[in-house]
């Protein structure tokens, strides 16, 4: 049975996760970590200060953080002190964050990483990838939307997209919205953000030719697509060597 523990177990992907966990036969959920204590599915959830008394005494397999970036930098380091496995979904990382997690990572623990971990995500990265490869001279518009709590702008899935559609076009540069006199078109990528109510997460890329228009869009309409994402993850890193592996590794999809 593979022990697991959560930080950010009282947010919403923590509990969405948790529940999931408490149903899987091969899984046991052990308690988990948080701004202030609780419980959770009859087991601890111990505030975030104590992390290493709680790594120490508990012993997960695998930590699973959904939190916030600079939390989650925290939990990271502690758990690559203790030798726990992590799977982060946590998303808003800045680069100097994402190298500090790479080196608490590399060389000590295994990580699976993604901004999404949605099966369908994954799979529409790769129809994103390949249109942006055949239509790198077409106008190119990423719009995300999400419900009214979201801390982060634009979201981790919108950041990788922008990232793929940079690796195949060369040098875009991002257009957050626009307003007034916006002139002649560059070498952009658009980027819109949208906000409001309880919208668990929608991502489109637009690409605009002459004469036509192919938009290829996701759409989730329940938190359990990503958590069932993070449950095969957290199986699947279990014993692995150390370093940072994605969902393509993890699902066995080509890069
Ligand atoms: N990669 C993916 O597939 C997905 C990623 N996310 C990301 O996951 C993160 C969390 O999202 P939600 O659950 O919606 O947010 P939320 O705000 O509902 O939950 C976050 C939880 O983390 C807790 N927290 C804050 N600081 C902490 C610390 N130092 N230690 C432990 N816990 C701490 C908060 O009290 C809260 O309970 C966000 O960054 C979001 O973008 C969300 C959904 C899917
Ligand atoms: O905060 C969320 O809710 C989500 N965050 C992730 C992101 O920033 O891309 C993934 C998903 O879209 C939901």
């Amino acid at each position: 049975m593979t022990k697991i523990a959560i930080c950010g177990a009282l947010g919403r992907m923590g509990k969405t996760i948790a529940a999931m966990i408490d149903e899987d036969p091969a899984l046991e959920f052990i308690g988990g970590v948080d701004v202030g204590e609780g419980t959770l599915f009859g087991k601890k959830v111990v505030s975030s200060e104590n992390i290493d008394d709680f790594l120490a005494e508990e012993k997960p397999d695998v930590l699973i953080d959904f939190t916030i970036a600079n939390a989650a930098v925290k939990n990271i380091r502690a758990a690559s002190k203790a030798g726990v496995a992590v799977v982060v979904g946590t998303t808003g990382f800045s680069e100097e964050q994402k190298e500090e997690n790479r080196k608490n990572i590399e060389g000590t623990i295994p990580a699976v990483i993604s901004t999404n971990f949605s099966v369908g995500v994954n799979i529409f990265w790769k129809l994103v990838r390949e249109a942006a490869k055949q239509l790198s001279d077409y106008d190119i518009e990423v719009t995300e939307a999400h419900h009214h709590f979201k801390k982060d702008a634009p979201s981790g899935t919108a950041k990788t997209i922008l990232e793929i559609i940079k690796e195949e076009t060369g040098d875009r540069e991002e257009m957050y919205g626009r307003e007034g006199m916006v002139g002649a078109r560059g070498k952009e990528i658009g980027v819109h953000v949208i906000r409001g109510g309880d919208i668990v997460g929608d991502h489109s890329v637009m690409f605009a030719g002459n004469n036509e228009v192919i938009e290829l869009s996701h759409r989730a309409y329940d938190r359990a697509v990503f958590a069932h994402g993070v449950i095969r993850s957290a199986k699947w890193i279990a014993g692995k060597e150390p370093g940072i592996y994605t969902m393509d590794d993890v699902l066995g999809l080509i890069r």
